[in-house]
């Protein structure tokens, strides 16, 4: 079961094979121009450098994520001071120099509203399918009606021990509206040689857009 203790204790004892050194280039490839100011959500943020690419292209970027050592490696690893205030069951993290805001808590308690877009990066996909629709639906909640995503999904062949699990394209569109569209695909299990090692003939990673 995937539960908050799970990923607490994937922190508490370092298994992260999910966090990327770098900035993610499909980001940077497909991230849409928004206006300077507009305000990101990154749910299931992590320890992500992404959020620090998208605060330096001027976006207003709150990243949300339930266990405090991956906010704590974060802010260190990054080298970023911060002041923190509690809102409810929640901590947020305000960075001093960059517009950085890390929440700490369970992403279901997170109420804001009015994001002008979405970075989903192994987020959806770490939900098991008995979670899958209600984080969908909360995450669009937060969203404003004309609010663009990215989102890059999975979907591999063979036995499913997820996270991260396998997400296939038709509930892509159930869950995320009709509007969502696939702009990228790349199947890893050609280029990189650990997921045929795993047994996997498809290990297809897409980037998806809703881009109103
Ligand atoms: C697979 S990782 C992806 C992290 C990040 N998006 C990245 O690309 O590196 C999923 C993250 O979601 C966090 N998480 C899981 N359930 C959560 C919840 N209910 N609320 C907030 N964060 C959660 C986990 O602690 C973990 O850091």
């Amino acid at each position: 079961m995937i539960t908050n203790e799970f990923w607490l204790d994937r922190w508490k004892t370092g298994r992260i094979g999910f966090h990327q050194e770098g900035v993610n280039p499909k980001l940077i490839e497909f991230w849409p121009t928004l206006p300077k100011g507009s305000r990101v959500l990154v749910p299931l943020c992590g320890k992500s450098n992404d959020m620090i690419w998208l605060a330096e292209q001027g976006y207003q970027v709150t990243g949300v994520e339930l266990s405090s050592l991956a906010v704590i490696q974060f802010l260190g690893d990054n080298d970023l001071t911060y002041e923190t205030h509690q809102e409810g069951e929640l901590k947020i993290h305000t960075v001093n120099g960059l517009p950085l805001r890390i929440v700490e808590g369970d992403y279901f308690l997170f109420n804001e509203t009015e994001f002008d877009a979405c970075y989903d990066r192994a987020a959806m996909v770490a939900m098991p399918d008995s979670k899958r629709a209600e984080y969908v639906a909360h995450t669009l909640e937060r969203l404003t009606l004309s609010a663009c995503l990215l989102l890059i999904s999975l979907r591999y062949d063979g036995e499913e021990q997820g996270p991260p699990f396998s997400v296939d394209e038709d509930s892509i569109s159930t869950l995320w509206g009709q509007q969502i569209q696939r702009i990228a695909c790349e199947n890893l299990a050609q280029t990189n040689p650990t997921y045929k090692e795993q047994g996997h003939v498809i290990f297809e990673e897409s980037v998806w857009r809703i881009q109103p």
